[in-house]
């Protein structure tokens, strides 16, 4: 479980990270999205104390991340600033951070196999493409065997094949029961994994939600239906969980809640014909640019308003 309460970080002027409140649960994975410049780096590398807080605080299972006796095997955490010695074998990289935490040998050949990095693992990291560097930073983040999981970026460089491996390696990490927090600045390859997100911009936190209240509150399983008897569809839909909206004396009714061919098998039990009947469709990189809209358009400096 991590914890933030009103986490903060000021560079001189800038707020990249302001007063976020936000937690990050065990048993799932929680994405953490926002565009370039959100303030996700700058708040990860707070979680693992690499940066102290300008205000507020953040723990892990309770603790700030230095209070913990053994770090390592606490949180594991890959973050995009690589911290790998070019002249050092994959192997050995991770066998000096097995030494020095106390993990045994078997445990750097399981992360190895783990990672797929077998046919390499006895050459210079500084060889590696930017995927195998990624895989390499994977291997040293479960060598801990950590209950959290931290990844900024994971599939930054990855092929086809090594995305798809990291969705299932954050799904199975999931599922035996650790808190995996993993950040992204594109909404598709989160929704993919992550149930819970949590979303930034401009440091502030803009929804903590669930992939399917996001797509919902955005209108997403909305269905536009225009019927000759809008009254009488209204009370032959009506049921827990459905709501409905339309103007007075007008066709066109919005119902949420009940999908199009459902609507359409009652209207026709009832005799009530249809003129209209319209799933909308909201993609979740819709609904995710809608909220984050501000929070680029500031980064891309085309706003026209008067500068405080
Ligand atoms: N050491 C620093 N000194 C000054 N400003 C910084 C520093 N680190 C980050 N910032 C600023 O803080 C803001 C947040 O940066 P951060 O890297 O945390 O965002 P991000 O969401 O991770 O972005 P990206 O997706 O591009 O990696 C940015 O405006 C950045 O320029």
């Amino acid at each position: 479980m991590i914890e933030a309460r009103q986490l903060t970080k000021r560079y001189g002027e800038k707020t990249a990270v302001d007063r976020l409140d936000f937690d990050v649960k065990p048993g799932m994975v929680t994405g953490f999205l926002g565009p370039n410049g959100a303030g996700k780096s700058t708040t990860m590398r707070m979680i693992i104390g690499l940066d102290a807080p300008t205000g507020g605080s953040v723990t892990v299972n309770g603790r700030r991340y230095a209070r913990h006796t053994a770090p390592l095997q606490e949180v594991g955490a890959l973050l995009e600033a690589r911290s790998i010695h070019p002249g050092r074998t994959a192997f050995d990289h991770l066998m000096v951070l097995a030494h020095t935490h106390g993990i045994p040998r078997s445990r750097v050949d399981e992360m190895i196999e783990l990672t797929g990095l077998q046919s390499v693992a006895r050459k210079r990291a500084g060889s590696f493409s930017l995927g195998m560097g990624q895989r390499l930073g994977i291997a040293a983040a479960l060598l801990g065997d950590p209950a959290t999981v931290m990844l900024d970026e994971p599939v930054n460089g990855l092929d086809p094949e090594g995305v798809l491996w990291i969705r299932n390696l954050l799904a199975g990490l999931a599922a035996e029961g650790r808190t995996v927090f993993v950040s992204s600045h594109l909404m598709t390859e989160v929704a993919l994994v992550a149930e819970h997100l949590i979303i930034v911009g401009r440091g502030r936190l803009l929804a903590d939600t669930t992939v399917h209240d996001l797509v919902r509150e955005a209108g997403g399983d909305t269905v536009v239906v225009a019927t000759a008897d809008p009254a009488r569809l209204r009370a032959a839909l009506a049921g827990p969980g459905v709501e409905i909206t339309g103007r007075a004396g007008s066709e066109e009714l919005r119902v949420t809640g009940l999908p199009a061919r459902q609507i359409g098998l009652v209207a026709a039990e009832h005799g009530i014909a249809l003129f209209e009947l319209t799933p909308k469709h909201v993609s979740l990189e819709e609904a995710f640019m809608d909220l984050t809209r501000d929070a680029v358009e500031y980064h891309g400096g085309v706003t026209s308003g008067t500068a405080a």
